[in-house]
Order: C-alpha cells, then sequence, then structure tokens
C-alpha cells in the first residue's frame, strides 16, 4: 500500500516490554493510517510482547515483526528495522514509540511535509508543539538536551532528540546507516545531525507528545550520559575540524 505522493512507507516501532501497549498502538495506527505498513522490531522482551506481535501479523499481511536476541539499546533497534526496510524497497520509513506518546492520529502532518523535505520530525518544541504528564525534571532534561545540541553543533532543530519522524530512503541511503554507531537514545541527535550534515534537509511540525500511561520508559542516568558525552565529542570534533581547515587555507 501507499502514502499519496510519497510511494511505499512503513513505520518501524522498536519494543523492549510494551505487552500492554502493542495491539493498542498498531490497532490505532492501522486504523489511523491504513495505507502504511508497521514493522514492530521486538529485542526478546520478557514480557511476551513479540509473542503478540507475531500474532498481530499473522492477522495482518501490512504488519512485520523483526526479532532480537537481547535488549541492545534504542538506535541499534531502529538500525536494524531501517536495514530490513531499505532490503524491502520501502519508499519512506517512519519512527515512533510502541507507547502512546506519539499519537498515529498526528502521522499525517509528517508525512505531508516529507513532500517537501528530506526528514522530518515531529517536534515538541516548536509552536504548536507540546507535552502532555511530563514531569517537571523530564522536560527540564528534554529542552536542556536540545539547548545543548543547538549551541555545541550549530544546528537550528528544536527538537533533535524526538522520536516520531519520517525519512525518505534516500536520506539514509546518504548517510550511510551502516557507520551509524550510536546504540542509545543519542541515535535521534546523531541520524538528524547526519541528515543536516549530508546537505538534506530536515523539517519539525508540530506534534503533541503525551507522557505513557501503561508500562515503563527506558530512559535511564546512563542513557543521558552517554547523550551528554557523544554531544560534547562531535561538537569538539566538529570545531577541530574548522580550526584546522582555517589554518590549512592560511
Ligand atoms: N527494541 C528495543 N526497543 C527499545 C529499547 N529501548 C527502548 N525501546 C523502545 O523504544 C520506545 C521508546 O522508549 P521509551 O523508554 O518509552 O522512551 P521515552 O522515555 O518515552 O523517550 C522518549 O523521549 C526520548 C527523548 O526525547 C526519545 O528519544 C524517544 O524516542 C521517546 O520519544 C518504546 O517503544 C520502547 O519499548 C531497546 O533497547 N530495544
Amino acid at each position: 500500500m501507499t502514502y499519496d505522493g510519497l510511494g511505499r512507507v512503513v513505520m518501524v516501532i522498536p519494543t523492549y516490554n510494551e505487552a500492554l501497549n502493542i495491539e493498542w498502538i498498531v490497532g490505532r495506527l492501522r486504523a489511523a493510517q491504513p495505507g502504511v505498513d508497521v514493522m514492530i522490531v521486538d529485542d526478546n522482551s520478557p514480557d511476551g510482547t513479540g509473542d503478540l506481535a507475531d500474532k498481530l501479523a499473522l492477522d495482518d499481511a501490512q504488519v512485520s515483526v523483526v526479532h532480537r536476541t537481547a535488549k541492545d539499546g534504542l538506535g541499534a533497534a531502529y538500525l536494524h528495522g531501517f536495514q530490513v526496510a531499505l532490503d524491502a524497497g520501502y519508499d519512506v520509513i517512519g519512527e515512533m514509540d510502541a507507547d502512546g506518546s506519539h499519537q498515529p492520529e498526528q502521522l499525517h502532518r509528517l508525512l505531508d511535509r516529507l513532500v517537501t523535505a528530506d526528514l522530518v520530525i515531529g517536534s515538541r518544541w516548536i509552536p504548536g508543539g507540546s507535552v502532555v504528564n511530563w514531569p517537571m525534571s523530564r522536560e527540564l532534561l528534554s529542552r536542556g538536551g536540545n539547548l545543548y545540541v543547538r549551541l555545541l553543533l550549530g544546528v537550528r532543530i528544536k527538537d533533535a532528540t524526538a522520536g516520531f519522524r519520517v525519512f525518505r530512503r534516500s536520506t539514509l541511503e546518504a548517510i550511510s546507516i551502516d557507520t551509524v554507531e550510536s546504540a542509545g537514545y543519542i541515535f535521534q541527535t546523531d541520524m538528524a545531525w547526519r541528515t543536516l550534515q549530508a546537505g538534506l534537509r530536515v523539517a519539525e511540525v508540530p506534534i503533541e507528545f503525551i507522557e505513557r500511561e501503561r508500562g515503563d520508559s527506558k530512559m535511564s542516568g546512563a542513557v543521558a550520559s552517554e547523550s551528554l558525552k557523544m554531544v560534547t565529542r562531535w561538537g569538539l570534533r566538529e570545531r577541530w575540524n574548522r580550526l584546522r581547515a582555517r589554518t590549512v587555507r592560511r
């Protein structure tokens, strides 16, 4: 099935212990966008999410499942799913969480904008975007993290850490996903940064992000500190490269 003007679209949904959410979110996505396929990438969740995903795939030819052997991080799960989607010939490959934070009913905003962009991010931090039910600590972490990314990397994106996105196939091909190494949530920033560095168009559209009601977030101190370290390293490397280029020109 296809989405008008964009070709074949698949939304990749990574899961780890999302048994309480997976049927609900896939049902909503299929109802909201019947032309869009779904690929669940499960890291052998102990709560049986993988089995539930298999049942969904059995009942619906537009749902597929990638089973991985163990929990290996959000970024690693997405990269695996992206490669499967590229091999399957999809024209547009998207990302969203399994827990209802990203609303399938708002996916059309991202897809419509992709007609004139290479990556579209559903943004919480542009006018019209919002967050529902996040504790102040989480909002500060996200706003502060995004400010740090803007300052260190010099990018204009307001929500570079967001996980509701759609990529053109050509974007994933241009940034050579087999060279991406970030395994945790910093993967989101890494992909946006690589897209900009490849000279491609990154657009943001406002979304309402709703904190999950069932199951637990996998965000942790280790995930946040990995992000801080990586952004600092990229920022310093970028400055060093610019300085060297200037010195060589003189
Ligand atoms: N397969 C797999 N899935 C994972 C893993 N870690 C997390 N996930 C899945 O990835 C999705 C997001 O994980 P959450 O732990 O629910 O994320 P969050 O705290 O709500 O984080 C949100 O904010 C982040 C920072 O802005 C975003 O990067 C993230 O995408 C999301 O929108 C969920 O579907 C979850 O099951 C993993 O190691 N493996």
